[in-house]
């Protein structure tokens, strides 16, 4: 029998198939790990925009939990949009119960057409409670913003903020600069030791970014299970998004989704 390393992802679906669950799922198995799902919430939404958000029931999330980690060996989890407060209640709760140290968590608070994924009220619980728990957390520009609640306009001020939010809990901190202006796009890592590490590459002119953020954080958890380092996994993971992005697919007449058939 083949031993294949296992993850979940912890995440909504996206009917259109382009970011949440459905990213993470098509980056799992192209870089070949095996992949289960935890949903915590069924969105109606295409290129386009959001058109409709169900969160789950959490007794049904807490079943889930039960049902992959007391049969899978789970080597690391990713989590993705969480909704409000009683699903990341529901999250902390499941992950508590089931603890992995490779947990990467995506704050994912709002979608590319602009559609909340994460209620303001929320957002308190994720920085108290499933930060703690985190290997890495991957906000983007905006996203760090709005958890320390101040804009980030240079790289100074973004590798202070890096590390206030490691203060926050989580071992390594990775902010990406996806809504930054400019020709490139420059993603920094500060690891456990303290070190910052910036990513740089040239930046595509498109619209074609739908579930970038989720993509990234799914290919660094596929490689943490596969026992490799942050800073081994980042020069490797900058790639893939650069030519998962560059190399576009033609569906959908929005923010089209990415091409996670890219070599990686
Ligand atoms: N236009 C682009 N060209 C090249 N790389 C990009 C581009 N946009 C995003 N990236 C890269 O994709 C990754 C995800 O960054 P981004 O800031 O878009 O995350 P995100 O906003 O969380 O994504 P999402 O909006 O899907 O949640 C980063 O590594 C970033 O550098
Ligand atoms: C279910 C779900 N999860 C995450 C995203 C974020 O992706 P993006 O910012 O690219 O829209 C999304 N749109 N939908």
């Amino acid at each position: 029998m083949i031993q294949v390393p296992q993850v979940a992802t912890i995440a909504g679906i996206d009917s259109s198939g382009g970011a949440g669950v459905n990213a993470d799922l098509k980056t799992f198995h192209q870089e070949r790990v095996y992949a289960a799902s935890i949903i915590t919430g069924v969105t109606a939404q295409n290129t386009l925009g959001v058109q409709g958000i169900q969160p789950i029931d959490t007794q049904i999330i807490a079943q889930q939990f039960q049902a992959v980690f007391e049969d899978l060996e789970i080597k690391a989890v990713k989590t993705g949009a969480l909704f409000d407060a009683e699903r990341v209640e529901a999250v902390v709760a499941g992950l508590k119960r089931y603890p992995v140290y490779h947990l990467v968590v995506d704050p994912v608070m709002v979608a590319k057409g602009g559609a909340t994924l994460l209620e303001p009220l929320a957002i308190q619980k994720v920085k108290t409670s499933l930060f703690p728990l985190a290997e890495l957390i991957t906000p983007n520009l905006a996203e760090a913003e709005t958890l320390l609640g101040r804009q980030l306009t240079q790289s100074e001020t973004i590798e202070a903020a890096a590390l206030e939010l490691q203060a926050m809990g989580p071992k390594n901190v990775l902010i990406k600069g996806g809504h930054f202006a400019g020709t490139e796009v420059s993603d920094v890592l500060l690891t456990a030791d303290g070190d910052f590490h910036w990513y740089t590459s040239p930046r595509i002119d498109t619209v074609r970014t739908h579930g970038t953020g989720d993509t990234l954080a799914a290919y660094i958890t596929a490689k943490l299970a596969q026992g490799q380092a942050l800073t081994t996994i980042m020069p490797q993971a900058k790639a893939f998004m650069q030519a998962a992005i560059g190399e576009s697919i033609a569906v959908g007449h929005g923010h089209g989704p990415l091409n996670h058939w890219v070599a990686g």
